[in-house]
C-alpha cells in the first residue's frame, strides 16, 4: 500500500507496533524510489495518546498531513460461540475504535486549521453482507462502514472527505490462514466472477483515488474491489444445464 502510493507521487508516513516492519518498508521505497518520500512512525491505535503523537510526529516529518488511510486490522478465524469476551474485544479495538483514534485526532487538525483532507478506510464487503467465522472483525468492519458514512456527511461541508474501499481477498498479511492451504485458496477462487485473487497495489490505486482531488464531490461512499465476491455467480455456470433455458 505505502509503497504504491509512494510510486505514484505521495509522500507517506507508514505506521504501526512493529519498528522493524515498518523500517523494511521504508528501506524497500528509498532503495526504488530514493529517500525522503517514506517515513516510519511507531504508534498503537488502539491507544488515543500514541496516536496524537503520531499524528504530531507525521505533521513534523510531511510538512503537512494530506490524507489518512486506516489500514490497521486484527483478525482470527473463530467460531461465534467459542469466542471469548477479550477475544472480540482485541479486534474491534483494533479495527473499530483504532479508526475512531485515528480519524478523530486527524480531522479535528484539519478542522482547527481550517483546511480540509481526506480519509480513506479499509472495509471488507463482509462489512455489510457479514462473515461466519470472523463475527469480531465483520462486527468492527460494519462499525467502520457506519463511520464511514456519517462522518463524511457530518464534515463534508468542512472539506473533510471520509470514504473507504472494501477489497476482496489478497493473499497477502493477515490471511494467509486463507492463502496457506492451496485447496482452501482454489475453492475461494472458484467463488470469485472474475476467477482471481485481487492485487495489492489495486487496492493502492483505489485510495488512491479516493485520496485524490479526483474524488472532491465523493463522500461517504465505498468502493469495493472485489471481482464481484460478494454479488457471487449466481446460476451463470449451470444455465446451460438447466430446464427452461432458451
Ligand atoms: C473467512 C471469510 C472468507 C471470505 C473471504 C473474503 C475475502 C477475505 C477477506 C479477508 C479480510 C481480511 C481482513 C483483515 O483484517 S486482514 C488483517 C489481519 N491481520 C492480523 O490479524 C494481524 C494482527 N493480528 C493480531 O494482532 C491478533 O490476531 C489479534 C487480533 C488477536 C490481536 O492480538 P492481541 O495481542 O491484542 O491479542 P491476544 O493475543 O492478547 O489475544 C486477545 C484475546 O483474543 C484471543 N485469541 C487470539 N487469537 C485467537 C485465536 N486464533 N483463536 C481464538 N481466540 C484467539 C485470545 O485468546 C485472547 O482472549 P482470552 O484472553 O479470552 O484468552
Ligand atoms: N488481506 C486481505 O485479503 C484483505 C484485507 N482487507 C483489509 O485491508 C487492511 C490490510 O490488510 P492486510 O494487509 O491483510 O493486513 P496485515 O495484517 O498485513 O496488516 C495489518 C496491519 O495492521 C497493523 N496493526 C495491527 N494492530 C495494530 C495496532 N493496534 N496499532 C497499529 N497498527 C496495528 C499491523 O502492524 P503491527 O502488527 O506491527 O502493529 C499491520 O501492519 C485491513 O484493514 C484489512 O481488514 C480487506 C479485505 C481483504
Amino acid at each position: 500500500m505505502a509503497a504504491e502510493l509512494c510510486r505514484l507521487g505521495a509522500r507517506v508516513v507508514v505506521s504501526g507496533r512493529t519498528k522493524d516492519t515498518l523500517d523494511a518498508t521504508v528501506e524497500a521505497v528509498d532503495a526504488e524510489l530514493g529517500p525522503g518520500r517514506a517515513f516510519a512512525v511507531t504508534a498503537d491505535v488502539r491507544d488515543p495518546a500514541s496516536v496524537e503523537a503520531m499524528a504530531g510526529r507525521a505533521t513534523e516529518l510531511l510538512g503537512a498531513v494530506d490524507g489518512l488511510v486506516n489500514n490497521a486490522s486484527g483478525l482470527f478465524p473463530v467460531k461465534a460461540e467459542e469466542l471469548t469476551p477479550n477475544g472480540f474485544d482485541a479486534v474491534v479495538r483494533i479495527v473499530l475504535n483504532g479508526t475512531w483514534h485515528c480519524t478523530s485526532e486527524v480531522a479535528r487538525r484539519w478542522l482547527a486549521a481550517g483546511r480540509g483532507g481526506a480519509v480513506v478506510n479499509l472495509l471488507t464487503p463482509y462489512a455489510w453482507t457479514g462473515a461466519p467465522g470472523i463475527v469480531h472483525n465483520a462486527s468492527a468492519k460494519g462499525g467502520v462502514l457506519a463511520m464511514t458514512r456519517t462522518l463524511g456527511a457530518e464534515w463534508s461541508g468542512h472539506g473533510v472527505r471520509v470514504n473507504a474501499v472494501a477489497p476482496g481477498w489478497m493473499p497477502v498479511g493477515g490471511t494467509d490462514f486463507l492463502a496457506g492451504d492451496p485447496a482452501v485458496r482454489q475453492r475461494l477462487i472458484d467463488a470469485i466472477p472474475a476467477g482471481r485473487l485481487l492485487k495489492p497495489e489495486e487496492t493502492a490505486r483505489a485510495v488512491a483515488y479516493l485520496l485524490s482531488d479526483d474524488a472532491s464531490y465523493v463522500v461517504g461512499e465505498v468502493l469495493t474491489i472485489d471481482g464481484g465476491h460478494h454479488l457471487s455467480k449466481g446460476l451463470y455456470e449451470f444455465t446451460d444445464e438447466l430446464p427452461g433455458r432458451s
